[in-house]
């Protein structure tokens, strides 16, 4: 399964806001509807909108070239470096689309330097989007051989919003975990959040699960503490936009709440991340740039308001969980066990030292 299709010129994105009704189809032959699929989350997660923002480059490229056939090198390079901007600004918070949009400008940077001719820019900035497509599948699978780990056996998991390959190019950061202890055939349960106000988990994840014949339960974002409370959550496993240097994480609202709850419950809260996800440039979550997106996903459903006129709406799209509460980083290099903040802080006082 997976949210993008790429022959070689045009972009197909598979509308996600459609799912799982219809399965529709968007032709993305310009970065204007690459940007607009992302904007109206018809494509989303992080490591998806980095790949199809990275496609967005190379459509236009040669839609550029094909209906300017007198453009100059530097002329089209310049245009391109609008589309990247462009691109940049369809929604802050996932790094992963900063991330595969630099690496398209640097590429446009080495075709300046090396007098690249038209058609060698845009077959470079091809190469690039595949690649970036095509290492994110790899860089899932490990993911997911890392994450399996950190477990021994049959296990109750409970996930939030959508992290499989319609989040990704294919398989998934926190669902690759999840496809790869099911491959084992150590998913006992899949406790999957809804994850209000756009439902990724009941309209995506459930439809992933659902089309592999993996295990799982919806449940109301309300609901987590209870099972938890009940002993029907070994782990908590979620994804991640933006990492920063100092281990706080922005993901899906609703993530630091499910955070909180472990640390109560004494149950391990896992991130599953590429590297990708990682901002060294952020030193730590409060710095993080947080999208607020239209109340109406908030007051309405499908169109149909469910609250009253006149009552206004919040809708920030993530929330930060804070280092301390993350039990590890599972990435494609490794898992990063977050430092334990009572195991550090009680080594300090044996030691009679100060933090
Ligand atoms: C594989 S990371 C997916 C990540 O992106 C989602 O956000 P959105 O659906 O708004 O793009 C969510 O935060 C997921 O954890």
């Amino acid at each position: 399964m997976t949210g993008l299709q790429w022959n070689g010129d045009e972009l197909l994105v598979l509308d996600q806001t459609l799912l799982p009704g219809k399965s529709e189809w968007v032709r993305c032959t310009t970065a204007d509807a690459v940007a607009d699929c992302i904007v109206s989350m018809k494509v989303r997660g992080a490591p998806a909108i980095g790949a199809a923002a990275a496609f967005g480059v190379a459509v236009e490229a040669r839609r550029l070239i094909t209906e300017h056939a007198d453009l100059k090198p530097s002329e089209l390079t310049a245009k391109l470096k609008d589309t990247v901007e462009r691109l940049g600004k369809t929604r802050p918070t996932a790094v992963n689309l900063f991330w595969a949009l630099d690496r398209m400008a640097k590429s446009l940077q080495e075709c300046t330097a090396t007098g690249c001719t038209n058609a060698q820019i845009a077959a470079a900035l091809r190469e690039i989007a595949e690649a970036i497509a095509r290492d994110d599948v790899a860089v899932n699978r490990a993911i997911g051989r890392y994450g399996m780990s950190l477990f021994h056996g049959p296990v109750s998991l409970l996930t939030h919003c959508n992290t499989g390959s319609l989040a990704t190019v294919e398989y998934g950061t926190a669902l690759g975990v999840i496809r790869a202890l099911h491959e084992q055939g150590w998913v006992k349960q899949v406790w999957v959040d809804e994850t209000r106000p756009f439902l990724q988990g009941a309209r995506l994840t459930a439809y992933e699960l659902g089309e592999e014949g993996i295990t799982h339960t919806l449940i109301t974002d309300s609901m987590a503490g209870h099972f938890m409370k009940m002993g029907e959550v070994d782990a908590v496993i979620v994804g991640a936009d933006r990492i920063a240097a100092n281990g706080d994480t922005a993901n899906k609202i609703g993530t630091y709440s499910l955070a909180v709850l472990c640390q109560h419950h004494g149950i391990p809260f896992y991130v599953a991340a590429p590297l990708s996800t990682f901002d060294l440039q952020t030193r730590f979550g409060g710095d993080i740039p947080i999208e607020y997106r239209n109340e109406r996903e908030v007051l309405e459903w499908m169109g149909q308001r469910t609250a009253p006129e006149g009552t206004a709406g919040m809708n920030p799209a993530f929330d930060v969980t804070p280092a301390e509460l993350i039990s590890a980083i599972i990435t494609e290099q490794g898992v990063i066990h977050v430092p334990d903040r009572e195991r550090i802080e009680r080594f300090w006082a044996e030691q009679g030292g100060t933090k």
